[in-house]
């Protein structure tokens, strides 16, 4: 049965990085992804942004809507203080299957629950079932059309707090206009723009930071 990329992915980084270390499980999907073959992770320069946001906030719970391959959990999972932890929510079956070998192979697992469903159906899931109080830092990167829902779905049940972050990927590229449109217009949100490129190309993206101000 032919390999997907997602398990062509995990392979390389299987053979090639060194198990346990975070930096090296990044730099190998990166390698992977820039030389042979192209993938959806937020990707080096995106993920400076990413670091500094995260290193900002500092978050004892943060939310990830989007696993894909689990770069971008691990890449926040390594800087997560002792106790804090990282949910990440993949819709795709096959994602999480990668995602969880991803994320046990850099040895962030401790860290990180991988919650496995539609993102709509998992949000509401999150104080009853995940114990979950309120998010201090969401990671948007799934389906653009859910960014806006899903935002307004946080807030219902409330999970979001005074100072709360909201970082959301692919601002141009795919494109997000709704939601561009929706969280910079809405008093109960600061916004912050971050230019940026598409992972592993020279073509334009951005990142969006939104904090709730209650
Ligand atoms: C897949 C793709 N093709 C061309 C250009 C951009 C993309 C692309 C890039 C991303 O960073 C994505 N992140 C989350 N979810 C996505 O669907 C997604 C899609
Ligand atoms: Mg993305």
């Amino acid at each position: 049965m032919n390999q997907t990329k997602e398990q062509r992915i995990l392979n390389f980084v299987l053979q090639n990085a060194v198990r346990g270390d975070p930096c090296s499980v990044l730099d190998t999907i990166d390698k992977y992804c820039s030389q042979k073959e192209w993938a959806m992770n937020v990707g080096d320069e995106k993920g400076l942004i990413l670091d500094k946001t995260v290193e900002e906030v500092n978050p004892s719970v943060a939310l990830e809507l989007g696993t894909y391959c689990g770069y971008s959990a691990v890449r926040i999972a390594r800087l997560l203080k002792a106790g804090a932890y990282l949910l990440t929510v993949e819709f795709n079956p096959e994602f999480a299957a990668i995602a969880k070998q991803m994320i046990e192979f850099a040895g962030v697992q401790d860290k990180v629950k991988l919650l496995e469903g539609p993102s709509e159906e998992i949000i509401p899931q999150l104080k009853k079932k995940y114990e979950v109080d309120t998010l201090d830092f969401v990671f948007l990167d799934h389906w653009k059309d859910r960014y806006t829902p899903d935002t307004i779905l946080l807030q219902e049940c409330n999970l979001l707090r005074k100072g709360s972050v909201l970082l959301a990927d692919n601002i141009i590229f795919p494109g997000a206009p709704e939601f561009l449109n929706y969280i910079r217009n809405n008093p109960h949100f600061q916004c912050t723009n971050y230019p940026s490129h598409l992972e592993y190309m020279k073509v334009g993206d951005a990142m969006e930071k939104a904090v709730f101000l209650g």
